[in-house]
């Protein structure tokens, strides 16, 4: 059914060219064309989802595809889902290189640290990306147009205004819809905050409070928490037989020590300072076990794999089943990136906070130790002491962190979202009748 609709659509492309595009009564009258055919074909058909994401670190994937995951469970086929960077694939530079322009900024943590505050007012990077969107204008249409979306769901911090301003030239902003997802837990960037969406979910009321003050109505704004993956909420192997089946020791505690997608911050140092700390000099036995993730860091898989160990060290690159190792494990190590924070959430892992991003990050260290499901220090030796602690003679305080975490959780956050975003379609109207090739400006228009 959605072929027949794309096909008369495409078959509208000769009556579309004829149309007119510059005043309303002439677009109304290309509108009514085929309404009714529309309508009827549109009722059955399945909707096409696009969610917009990048890979600046992992965290937007993640979210991304835990939306996608929960949009299957809960509508199975009613939904066709797109994950997709549309910058990457059909704009060009600075848009469709952010991956690297984000990875050299956060390791020059100055530059970054500038880069964010500088544009946080509203007309600096309202201005910018407004000027951005007018340039790869036909760009992104051709984007939207290749997935068609009846739902844009945007998961990144700079996918709101260019794609609302195309939509807006389309006269498609009443049409589709378009809900923002966040993915910060704290002190995000105001770029994710704009007055032109349906729907704003924000992770946190912290987060919520920031959108009401940067202008967004009440009702564009819902808390449900951020968007993790289904397999968390829904996990339910033991740790006896997730350590099972990861070849770990069934009885040491074990810690997890990761750096986000891209293994960021002090790994290094703080393996090996947990290698000396979880080693029992006088018993001469280890009293853990560490797993280190390092994601997409090659170099640091390859030095960590070469080093000699005195306790059980799993050394890994990028996992796609994160909820297994963290199910495995007793506590977690890691830069404040706020997926893994909610992951080990749900997991009740008490949390030791070793660094964060200046900027996005920097309110996800009170978020975690405020509500003490965890602790924040950046000496590596530190971080090993405390580790250690926990897993002898502190045993309680790693109990009670472990509850507080779990009151934290927020596993049905992405359920809710999706459950919310489909009732938001229902009451924008009959979906299916969007008119993208009629309406379409740029095709005919050259600007
Ligand atoms: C007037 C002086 C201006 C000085 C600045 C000069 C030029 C602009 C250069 C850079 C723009 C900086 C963008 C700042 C807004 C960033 C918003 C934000 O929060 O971004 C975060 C994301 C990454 O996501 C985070 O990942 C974290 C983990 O690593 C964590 O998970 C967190 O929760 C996530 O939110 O950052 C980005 O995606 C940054 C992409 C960097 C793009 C650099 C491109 C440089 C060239 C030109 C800029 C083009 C477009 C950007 C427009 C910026 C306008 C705000
Ligand atoms: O090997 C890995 C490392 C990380 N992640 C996931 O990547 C995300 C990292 O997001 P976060 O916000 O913590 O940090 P970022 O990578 O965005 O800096 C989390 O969902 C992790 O579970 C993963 O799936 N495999």
């Amino acid at each position: 059914m959605a072929d027949c609709l794309w096909e008369f659509l495409e078959r509208s492309r000769i009556h579309q060219r004829r149309c007119s595009y510059d005043s309303d009564d002439e677009f109304q009258d290309c509108e009514g064309v085929g309404t009714v055919q529309l309508m009827q074909m549109g009722a059955e058909r399945t909707k096409n989802v696009l969610i917009l994401m990048s890979d600046t670190g992992g965290g937007h994937r993640a979210s991304a595809e835990a939306i996608r995951d929960a949009f299957r469970i809960e509508f199975g086929d009613e939904y066709r889902i797109f994950v997709k960077d549309v910058w990457k694939e059909y704009t060009g530079w600075p848009l469709n290189d952010m991956e690297r322009s984000y990875k050299f900024m956060v390791k020059h943590v100055q530059l970054w640290n500038v880069a964010f505050h500088s544009t946080s007012p509203r007309w600096i990077h309202g201005s910018y990306l407004t000027a951005i969107a007018a340039y790869y204008a036909k760009e992104v249409e051709a984007g939207l147009m290749e997935y068609k979306p009846d739902i844009i769901i945007s998961v990144h911090p700079l996918m709101q205004h260019i794609p609302l301003w195309v939509l807006k030239w389309q006269g498609l902003q009443k049409k589709v819809v378009f809900v923002t997802v966040i993915t910060d837990l704290n002190s995000c960037h105001p770029t994710w905050f704009h007055p032109g969406v349906n729907r704003c979910y924000c992770p946190s009321e912290e987060v919520a409070k920031r959108a009401l003050c940067d202008g967004l109505e009440e009702s564009q704004v819902q808390v449900f928490g951020l968007p993790i993956r289904p397999s968390f909420a829904r996990a339910v192997l033991s740790k006896d037989d997730l350590r099972k089946e990861l070849e770990m020791d069934p009885d040491l505690p074990a810690v997890l020590l990761m750096g986000g997608g891209e293994g960021m911050g002090p790994v290094k140092e703080t393996a090996k300072a947990l290698g000396k700390s979880l080693y029992d000099e006088v018993q001469k036995k280890p009293i853990g076990q560490l797993i280190i993730i390092c994601g997409r860091n090659k170099s640091l898989a390859t030095t960590l794999e070469s080093e000699e160990w005195k306790i059980p060290v799993k050394v890994r690159g990028f996992e796609t089943q994160m909820q297994r190792w963290m199910g495995a494990c007793d506590c977690i190590i890691t830069k404040a990136g706020p997926g893994t924070i909610a992951e080990a959430l749900i997991r009740g892992l008490p949390i030791v906070l070793n660094d964060y991003i200046p900027g996005q990050e920097k309110g996800n260290v009170p978020y975690v130790v405020d509500n003490g499901a965890g602790v924040f220090t950046r000496n590596p030796n530190e971080t090993a002491r405390i580790v250690a602690r926990w897993f002898s003679t502190d045993t309680d305080e790693l109990k009670r962190m472990s509850e507080n975490a779990l009151k934290l959780a927020q596993p049905e956050a992405v359920f809710d979202i999706v459950k919310d975003i489909h009732e938001l379609a229902l009451q924008i109207g009959p979906l299916a009748n969007i008119p993208y090739v009629l309406t379409s400006s740029f095709t005919s228009l050259d600007i």
